[in-house]
């Protein structure tokens, strides 16, 4: 396709088709969106990331990444959906033009590009990503139970045919280890949301274990004016709270390394819906589901601005 205006925002996408809508999108935006490629996957596919900037160097930054799991189809619709807002809302929002005015936005809409693909071709369930090593049977880490804080600990699993497969040592997958590597050379991300779906939940550290974080009551008095924002647009009821108070024990997961690494204001979302369609959520709830999480996302940015 030659211009995102041909690109349907309510419908689900391949991996070819997100990448070359990315293409379209930076060469639309280049005056407040760049593309950066932060490595490759471990079957060799371009790892990107969008970055939206009004300029300055090394501007306090937001991390968000979508599809760190590949069945959870919503999520990279809702950051797709997400980075096409900014562009549209930025000079028109307020809010949003003072976040960007002080800060850069990092999406990365495809974190796990293998498993992504093989969710296309293969196993439309499939959650990890396509790592494989000799004489170990079974495909696939977890990349989120892949990350240093809390490795190999209760809730993760050091069986390689298991869902929540830790992987052997931290960060042993390309898909983390870029990452890690990007936030860590950048030296300047003021919040990380790691985007899952489904349960309708939005969560902060610590997974790995019920010890509160420092700040556990400015996080969450956070998630509840994020999950109350995101009400008012269709009266859709989330659930917040810590991942192991609200969930359950998750050790070597994204936000905890986020929280552990500096980033104060670290949390993992969980979209549509409680478990009707699950990860198969029809494409109609698509655009909602991205206007919803807008609104959260939003508060979580503007309280990241003011703090
Ligand atoms: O897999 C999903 N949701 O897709 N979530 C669960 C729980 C979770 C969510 C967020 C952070 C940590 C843990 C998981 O086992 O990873
Ligand atoms: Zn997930």
């Amino acid at each position: 396709e030659r211009s995102t205006s041909s690109f349907s925002y309510s419908s689900y996408h391949t991996l070819e088709e997100i990448y070359s809508w990315i293409d379209n999108f930076v060469t639309e935006h280049s005056d407040i969106v760049s593309k950066i490629q932060i490595g490759n996957s471990f079957e060799n596919r371009s790892i990107l990331v969008l970055k939206f900037s009004t300029g300055g160097s090394q501007h306090p930054a937001i991390w968000i990444d979508t599809g760190i799991h590949s069945r959870e189809w919503i999520t990279h619709a809702t950051g797709i959906w997400t980075a096409n807002k900014i562009v549209s809302d930025y000079g028109k929002d307020r809010v949003l033009t003072d976040i960007l005015k002080a800060m850069d936005i990092f999406i990365e809409l495809v974190t796990n590009p293998d498993g992504f693909a093989f969710t296309h071709s293969m196993n439309r369930l499939w959650r990890k990503n396509k790592s494989i090593r000799p004489g170990i049977f079974c495909i696939g880490v977890d990349l989120n139970r892949n990350w240093k804080s809390g490795f190999g600990g209760n809730g993760s699993n050091s069986n390689p045919c298991s869902e929540t497969y830790h992987g052997p040592s931290p960060q042993s997958e390309p898909e983390v280890a870029a990452i890690v590597n990007f936030i860590t050379a950048h030296g300047n991300f003021k919040a990380l949301i790691s985007i899952h779906s489904y349960s309708q939940m939005l969560m902060y550290p610590y997974g790995r274990s019920l010890e509160p974080v420092s700040n556990h009551r400015e996080l969450y008095d956070l998630a509840k004016d994020a999950v109350e924002a995101l009400y008012k647009v269709h009266g859709i009821e989330y659930f917040f709270g810590s991942i192991s108070t609200t969930l359950y024990v998750a050790s070597g997961i994204t936000v905890d390394w986020a929280y552990d690494s500096g980033i104060k204001y670290a949390f993992s979302f969980e979209l549509r819906d409680t478990g009707r369609y699950g990860f198969l959520l029809p494409a109609t709830q698509i655009i909602p589901t991205a206007q919803e999480t807008w609104m959260a996302l939003r508060t979580i940015m503007e309280h990241t601005l003011n703090h």
